[in-house]
């Protein structure tokens, strides 16, 4: 049972998914504003993704849930953030992590026929510490 608290996005689609995972990955906030941070550390971190839509594809799914997985968990999972291209100009802060996991979860939706669209990511870095990423409406017209 992974620990999470669900924020429900508003919206209109007659589906709407959600998926959990979690991951193990090191980072560290190369500032000294960042305090302890700075130094290289590991999170297990809790991901939530939300995706909706009106229309589903052949087999009946908005998405494989499997997709999903594979998309961030396969990319993340044991490996340091501030290692990968993304993370190159900008901090791998909770914010920008799930600022990207929405990037690349919405570019493999963009793909699909029936348009389904990413709107919420949810990443908890420690038991007392998460971030929820929304896109404005305009990312996903
Ligand atoms: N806005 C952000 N603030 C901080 C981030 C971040 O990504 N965004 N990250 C960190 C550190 O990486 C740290 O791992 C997490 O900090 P924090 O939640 O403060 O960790 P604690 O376990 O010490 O929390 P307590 O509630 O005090 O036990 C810092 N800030
Ligand atoms: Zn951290």
């Amino acid at each position: 049972m992974i620990q999470q608290f669900y924020p429900q996005v508003p919206h209109n689609f007659r589906y709407e998914l959600n998926k959990d995972m979690h991951l193990a990955a090191a980072h560290f906030i190369p500032d000294s504003k960042a305090g302890q941070c700075q130094h290289m550390h590991g999170h297990t971190y809790f991901i939530n993704i939300t995706i909706g839509g009106d229309q589903l594809d052949e087999l009946g799914f908005l998405i494989n849930f499997k997709r999903i997985k594979e998309i961030v968990h396969k990319r993340y999972d044991h490996s340091v953030l501030n290692d990968h291209p993304e993370y190159k100009d900008v901090y791998p802060t909770t914010e920008r992590v799930a600022e990207q996991i929405w990037t690349a979860i919405q570019k493999e939706l963009s793909t699909l026929v029936h348009q389904p669209k990413c709107l919420q990511v949810v990443v908890r870095e420690t038991p007392t510490s998460y971030v929820v990423y929304r896109p404005k409406p305009e990312d996903i017209a």
